[in-house]
């Protein structure tokens, strides 16, 4: 089966041209340089009262199935139980011995289990959630412990995330949010989208990655205008183009060890891949995370054109034939609960060297509901003063309110730097 996939691809690949490598790349100008460290966020609070794990069931291989070489259930929460430091996960908080005798033995129909969720959590104790969804099933079948962490991370107190709402893109009353460009580098925003008969990376097979990498680019390939593009697939590039669309802020790689121990990373690179507009404004990422990221990115602050394109998109593929995985109350779903509702992150790089270097940039940033981080992803440094600066909040508000948070915090930023002298 999967030789007949992997010819489709492969003739699939031989009609589609790697990129050039970019060395004037939209992200050029980014300052270099060695910078502060970002402030990571996590939502803890570690249990005092943790329980163990029924000692009389580690090593229980049964639990394991055919996924051989991988940690049992039992080895996992014997993991979590005795972590090598302290562990502030939401998984540490809300397993609890209770909550693991009564989802060791579930299971979705994607063949999801309670290890494929945890796995990550347990091998990383200095995570900070530390759970993710095996497949979209996942969300009902281990409901006790998902509904726990998504509610504490997203800080609400019930799952009633609203129906989607982008807003009149043709009445938008944000434009560009530095005229002067002396402040914001770039804009991005982005969403995550799953296909719903699909499970996440810990169940997907190669043979399933190759199948819905097909399935998205019959998709990609129905975009027009200024949304129309190509796929690269990363099976071929070469490390080179990788390395400068990485740098670029264009492509993903697989450096991520939280991701890498739920599996995200396996089969890699196959089904995995890139496609992108000519001016590089339209982006999708094929099989990183997510089944399918949708970004919409340019040089400075002009936010109105950026959420207005990747609005465009989103209509535009959704009325191309695929099928997203959504459930009431928790609105679109994602691989990791902390994307889930509208998956939506918008972030500006942004220079703040004076607001950065204050002992309240944390508290100013949380106080808006904004997240700062490195500028080359989650879990890096500053460059240079240079930040990126997102909206925190995606579930329990809709698309357009995440922008205007996102915006409002943006303008709040800009004018704290410019008070002390930036
Ligand atoms: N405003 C921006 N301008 C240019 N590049 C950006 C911007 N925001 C994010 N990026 C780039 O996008 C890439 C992915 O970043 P990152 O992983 O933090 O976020 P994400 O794609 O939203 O996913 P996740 O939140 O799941 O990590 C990185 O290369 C990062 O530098």
């Amino acid at each position: 089966m999967y030789a007949i996939y992997s010819r489709q691809i492969d003739r699939q690949r031989q009609n589609t041209e790697l990129p050039e490598v970019q060395t004037s790349g939209d992200a050029d100008d980014l300052p270099g340089g060695e910078g502060d460290r970002v402030t990571i966020e996590t939502n803890s609070g570690c249990p005092t009262t943790e329980t163990h794990g029924d000692e009389d069931n580690v090593n229980d291989d049964a639990d394991c199935g055919q996924r051989t070489g991988l940690s049992s259930v039992d080895q996992l929460w014997d993991k979590l139980c005795h972590p090598p430091t302290e562990c502030h996960s939401l998984l540490k908080k809300h397993l609890t011995q209770i909550l693991f005798d009564q989802l060791r033995h579930a299971q979705t129909k994607f063949g999801g289990k309670l290890e494929d969720c945890i796995r990550s959590g347990c091998e990383n104790t200095d995570s900070g959630v530390g759970v993710y969804a095996s497949d979209p099933e996942a969300y009902t079948t281990f409901a006790p412990l998902l509904d726990a962490v998504i509610k504490d991370y997203h800080k609400v107190s019930e799952l009633n995330h609203p129906q989607p709402d982008f807003g009149d893109v043709d009445k938008l009353d944000f434009g560009d949010l530095d005229p002067s460009g002396n402040l914001i580098v770039s804009t991005r925003v982005r969403v995550g989208r799953s296909h719903d008969s699909y499970g996440f990376p810990p169940v997907l097979t190669l043979e399933d990655r190759v199948e819905m990498e097909k399935k998205t680019v019959e998709a990609l390939q129905k975009l027009e205008g200024e949304l129309k593009g190509t796929y690269y697939p990363l099976t071929g590039m070469t490390k080179e183009t990788q390395k400068q669309l990485t740098e670029d802020h264009f492509l993903f790689n697989d450096s991520d060890r939280f991701l890498r121990a739920a599996g995200g990373y396996n089969d890699w690179p196959t089904g995995r891949g890139i496609f992108f507009n000519d001016n590089k404004t339209f982006l999708v990422w094929v099989n990183e995370e997510d089944h399918l990221r949708f970004i919409s990115m340019q040089k400075g602050g002009n936010l109105q054109e950026v959420y207005t394109r990747l609005v465009k998109a989103i209509k535009a593929l959704e009325g191309s034939g695929l099928s997203f995985a959504k459930r009431e109350g928790l609105g679109y779903l994602t691989f990791c609960p902390s994307n889930l509702g509208t998956t939506l992150r918008a972030s500006v790089h942004i220079k703040i060297p004076k607001l950065s270097a204050s002992p309240d940039f944390k508290a100013f940033c949380d106080k808006l509901n904004i997240q700062a981080r490195g500028i080359h992803g989650e879990h890096t440094e500053s460059v240079g003063g240079v930040y990126d600066i997102s909206n925190k909040r995606r579930l329990g508000l809709t698309e357009i309110q995440a922008i205007q948070e996102m915006r409002r915090g943006v303008e709040a930023v800009i004018a704290e730097e410019k008070k002390l002298g930036g």
